[in-house]
């Protein structure tokens, strides 16, 4: 680039002084006497910007020694020297000979050396394409000339630890950043080591971002942040040094924080990338770890790094003195949603009657930002409508906008689709209600929304944050419920149980290769984390276990589904009355509450429990029950987040998820399903 740039430079100054080459630079009225004198053999007249008149003068002829002269002239002056011109040298037709030019340079002087700078220019464009094709990117080029101001953003963030709400862990942890940033001498009185890098990891949306913010904003010291990906789409070397560039912009200015958002794409194992050489993303994830290296704590500088994937990071940047606080961030629970509506709701004209903690409720696996969605929606429903106050129906609609997309009013579906959905979607719901570990049927719906035909929701009473193998069981009745209402009804499946079979698939085999629910293969955990579909390709390993085992895994996954399947069959067919019922309400009313919907479930028998869980022969369940538990729990211990061993990090790690069976067209119902 170098190299190029001073080529250019070069010509671009060779151009400014071409014009001058030759021509000694005397008064006008020297020009414009040789001309009144005769002595002019050549002229050459520049009107336009560059006003200027060049003369080469006859043999024998000279001025100041010269013989070859040019002048500037100033406006009027031109076309005087024009006609004079004219005036000695034109022949009996008006015109000049050779030699003599009057040139009307009409375009300007910056145009004039663009336009000879078009083939360089070009030239560059195609050499700066084929780097980018060379790093097998295509955006690269675009993304050349970015200013370095846009990529990495400095402010002094305004927020608060008080605009995080339900992250109390994550803030508690972050205070003592806090202190240190505002009083570093106090840590260092005592010898206390201050952490170098923050990490925090959670689910998109959980106020990763937020909270890096608040820690500056409650120091009052400047915020600098830059992506992570934005690291990669570079040129090779610039990553590197563009996090040079921001450490010592940050030192600069300490203390201070920098944020790194999505480190995991720079921080990925090194060798993980495609040939394993040395690339783009090591050399600048090297360079960062240089950087972390090399702050001495005293300089006041602190890292925060952000990612949703822990997991694959370079175990180089988790040891002691680089990363070496990790704060998780999970999904909020209940009481945290209600705060994080809480804070969102603040200038918005919330309806009085409206109950935010039934919103809570409703809302298990949402993260701050839905939440923060679901408020906007309902005020830009609310806003559409021309209504003063958002009131539980705006709020409603949000909700079911935000989990599967908006209505789609338009589409028309034929009668015999409409009962279709219906019997599938009753069929899901059905299964629901009759299954005795289930969590109680919350909606039905056969409007669509987004790519869904329809859905069903079921939700906990409380938020749960593992499951049960019955329930597990009970899960995958429910979602083959749509499926075999279709069966049984119309004896023809669709293409809309496509979504329920791909999460019941997926959903048995973790029931078998993570969480040792197959009694012929035991608690063993088979293959990588099915969370990580990629990693275990790049490094090079596919499956850790024989082909002997893999064939068993599909039989016992096969048979969970076939098992979930008979249930939802005999279900539905026990219960064929409530079925019928249920799909002329919803053909009628379209969408169903919960209200409703214990209305219509009234005669339905619960399905009695499964056996017992037996296990190995040798591990008999014993029949003595488990202790009582104490009315106030005694001792209740908290888990400290950063303590890492022996904590029980349960089935999902966070609030169990909603289970919504969307019905969707072939492929994924787009947003039915969140995760
Ligand atoms: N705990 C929370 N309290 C209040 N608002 C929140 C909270 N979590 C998220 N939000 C809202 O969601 C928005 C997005 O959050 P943020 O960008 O911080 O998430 P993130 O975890 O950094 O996501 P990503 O991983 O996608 O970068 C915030 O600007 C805020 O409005
Ligand atoms: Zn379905």
């Amino acid at each position: 680039m170098w190299i190029m740039l001073a080529v250019l430079a070069v010509i671009l100054l060779m151009n400014v002084f071409r014009t001058s080459e030759g021509y000694t630079t005397v008064d006008t009225a020297e020009v414009v006497q040789a001309i009144n004198q005769n002595k002019v053999r050549s002229a050459e007249l520049t009107t336009g910007d560059e006003q200027r008149i060049k003369i080469e003068l006859k043999d024998g002829e000279e001025i100041q020694g010269a013989t070859a002269v040019q002048a500037s002239y100033i406006g009027e002056q031109g076309s005087e020297l024009a006609k004079l011109l004219q005036a000695k040298y034109q022949d009996e037709e008006g015109l000049l000979p050779d030699g003599y030019t009057v040139s009307p340079q009409s375009q300007n002087a910056f145009v004039g050396i663009l336009l000879s700078f078009l083939p360089i220019l070009l030239i560059l464009l195609v050499f700066l394409f084929l780097m980018s094709q060379m790093q097998g990117g295509g955006s690269r080029v675009m993304n050349f000339g970015k200013s370095k101001a846009k990529l990495i953003t400095k402010d002094t963030p305004k927020t608060t630890f008080a605009d995080v709400a339900g992250s109390d862990e994550a803030v508690e942890e972050l205070h003592e950043i806090k202190e240190f940033l505002q009083e570093p001498g106090k840590f260092q009185a005592v010898g206390a080591k201050i952490p170098k890098g923050v990490l925090l990891y959670g689910p998109p949306g959980t106020g990763k971002t937020l909270l890096a913010r608040a820690v500056a904003g409650e120091a009052g010291v400047p915020f600098y942040s830059i992506s992570g990906s934005d690291f990669v789409e570079m040129f090779v070397g610039v990553g590197a040094s563009r996090v040079r560039d921001l450490f010592e912009q940050a030192k600069a200015n300490a203390p201070a924080i920098v944020f790194v958002d999505e480190i995991d794409a720079v921080g990925r194992h090194r060798g993980a990338g495609m040939g394993g050489g040395h690339d783009e993303r090591e050399q600048t994830l090297n360079q960062l770890l240089v950087e972390m290296d090399g702050f001495d704590v005293k300089g006041g500088v602190i890292l925060i790094a952000a990612t949703n994937r822990p997991d694959i990071l370079d175990p180089a940047l988790l040891r002691p003195g680089r990363f070496d606080r990790q704060i998780a961030v999970d999904r909020p629970d209940m009481q945290g949603r209600l705060e994080i509506l809480k804070v969102h709701k603040k200038g918005k004209p919330v309806a009085p009657d409206v109950d935010l903690g039934a919103v809570a409720r409703r809302t298990p696996g949402f993260t701050g930002a839905d939440l923060n969605n679901v408020l906007n929606e309902a005020a830009l429903l609310a806003a559409r409508a021309d209504a003063k106050l958002i009131d539980n129906k705006f709020l409603d609609e949000a909700i079911d906008r935000v989990v599967a997309g908006p209505q789609k009013r338009t589409r028309i579906m034929s009668d015999k689709e409409k009962l279709i959905t219906a019997y599938h979607e009753g069929g899901h719901a059905l299964v629901a209600a009759a299954s005795p570990n289930s969590d109680p049927v919350h909606k039905v719906t056969i409007l669509s929304r987004g790519r869904a035909l329809g859905y069903t929701m079921v939700l906990p009473e409380e938020d749960k944050y593992s499951t049960t193998r019955n329930e597990m069981l009970d899960q995958l009745a429910y979602m083959l419920g749509g499926r075999a209402a279709e069966e049984l009804v119309f004896h023809d499946p669709t293409t809309g149980a496509g979504n329920d079979i791909e999460k019941a698939t997926a959903t048995a085999r973790a029931m078998v290769t993570q969480y040792g629910m197959s009694e012929r293969l035991g608690a063993i955990k088979f293959g990588s984390d099915s969370s990580e579909p990629f990693l275990g390709k790049e490094m090079g390993h596919q499956r850790d276990y024989s082909e002997e085992i893999a064939g068993v895994v599909d039989e016992e996954v096969k048979s969970l589904i076939e098992t979930a399947h008979n249930e939802a069959w005999e279900i539905l067919v026990e219960n064929r009355d409530v079925l019928d019922n249920l799909v002329l309400e919803l053909l009628e009313r379209e969408t169903l509450n919960k209200e409703e919907l214990a209305e219509i479930f009234r005669p339905v028998v619960k399905r009695p429990a499964r056996p017992a869980w037996t296990g190995s022969s040798r591990r008999t369940p014993s029949t003595r029950p488990p202790v009582a538990v104490p009315a106030k729990p005694i001792g209740l211990t908290k888990a400290n987040g950063s303590a890492g061993a022996g904590v029980e990090a349960g089935s999902g790690s966070s609030p169990a998820k909603r289970e919504i069976t969307g019905s969707g067209g072939v492929g994924d119902a787009g947003g039915s399903t969140i995760d």
